[in-house]
C-alpha cells in the first residue's frame, strides 16, 4: 500500500556523515506507523515525500499501488493527492477565504456536490470544534485552532493516506487524543497513518509500528546536539551579571 525503497532522505550531518540516509518501509493498508527520531532526522522529509510535496530523486516509492518513484507523471500526482490528507508542522491556508471555505477546498477539488460539501464541512467543523471560527479568516486563529482547521481540511475527504507532523500531536492533548481517536476510525475502513514525533506518547493511545530515524546510526561523539558537551562556553546573556539586562 505504501513501499520505499531506498529511497534518499535528508538528515543533519551530526546524525548521519553526509547529511543522507536511505529509507525503506513497507506499510499495509489500515496500518499506523509512528515515524520518532531526534530533531533533523528526517522525520518532516519522509512526510513531505509521502504527499508528494518533494521530487524523489532515487529510490522507488509506490502509494496506493500507483508508483509515485522518481518517473511518477502529473496525472498520477494530482490523482494520488487528492487522496493523501497532510497536516503540516505550521499549515498554510488561503487567507482570503474563511476558515470553512479553506476547509471545504478538498471536496471541492474533488468535484463534489454542493449539497455535499454543505453537509461534510458543517459536520467536519462541529467535529474539530470549530463552529465559531467557520466565518472566521484563517489568520485570525490561535496556533492551536490553526492546528484544528489543518486537521479537518486533511480529513475532509476521508483520505486514504494520512500524514500528521509533530505539533498536531503535542501541542494540545485534547486536539491529540481527538485527533488519534478520529484516525483509529479512519484506520477501520482501510486508511493508513504516519505520526510523526520525536518522543512518542507515553499513553495507552499508542497503537501502530514504530520507524525510527535516521536509519544510519548517529555518529559517537555529541550524538544530541541540544546537550552542549562539556567545556563549552554559555553564551553571555546567561551570566549571572548580565540578569539585570532581562526585561
Ligand atoms: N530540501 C532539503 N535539502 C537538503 N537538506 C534538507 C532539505 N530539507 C531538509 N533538509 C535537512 O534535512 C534534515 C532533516 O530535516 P527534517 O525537517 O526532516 O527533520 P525532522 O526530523 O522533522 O526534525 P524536527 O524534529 O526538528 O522537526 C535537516 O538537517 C534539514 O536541514
Amino acid at each position: 500500500m505504501i513501499t520505499l525503497e531506498m529511497l534518499p532522505l535528508p538528515a543533519g550531518t551530526s546524525l548521519v556523515p553526509g547529511g543522507v540516509q536511505l529509507v525503506s518501509l513497507q506499510l499495509e493498508r489500515g496500518k499506523t506507523l509512528w515515524v520518532t527520531g531526534p530533531a533533523e532526522a528526517g522525520k518532516t522529509a519522509l512526510l513531505e515525500t509521502i504527499a508528494l510535496r518533494r521530487p524523489v530523486a532515487d529510490g522507488a516509492m509506490t502509494l496506493l499501488n500507483q508508483d509515485a518513484g522518481p518517473r511518477i507523471t502529473c496525472r498520477t500526482r494530482k490523482l494520488l493527492q487528492q487522496r493523501i490528507g497532510y497536516i503540516e508542522a505550521a499549515p498554510l491556508f488561503m487567507d482570503r477565504l474563511t476558515v470553512a471555505d479553506n476547509i471545504a477546498l478538498p471536496l471541492e477539488m474533488n468535484h463534489a456536490s454542493k449539497a455535499d460539501i454543505r453537509r461534510e464541512t458543517e459536520s467536519i467543523l462541529q467535529w474539530f470544534a470549530l463552529e465559531d471560527h467557520a466565518r472566521s479568516y484563517p489568520a485570525t486563529l490561535s496556533q492551536t485552532a490553526r492546528l484544528r482547521a489543518a486537521c479537518a481540511r486533511a480529513l475532509i475527504a476521508q483520505p486514504s493516506i494520512v500524514l500528521v507532523d509533530e505539533p498536531a500531536l503535542t501541542l494540545c492533548a485534547g486536539l491529540r487524543n481527538h485527533l488519534l481517536s478520529t484516525i483509529r476510525g479512519l484506520a477501520r475502513n482501510g486508511t493508513t497513518a504516519l505520526l510523526a514525533t520525536q518522543t512518542l506518547p507515553e499513553e495507552a493511545s499508542l497503537e501502530g509500528d514504530i520507524l525510527n530515524l535516521p536509519q544510519h546510526k548517529p555518529s559517537p561523539e555529541n550524538t544530541d546536539p541540544s546537550v552542549p558537551e562539556e567545556g563549552v562556553a554559555a553564551p553571555r546573556i546567561l551570566v549571572t551579571k548580565d540578569e539585570r539586562l532581562l526585561p
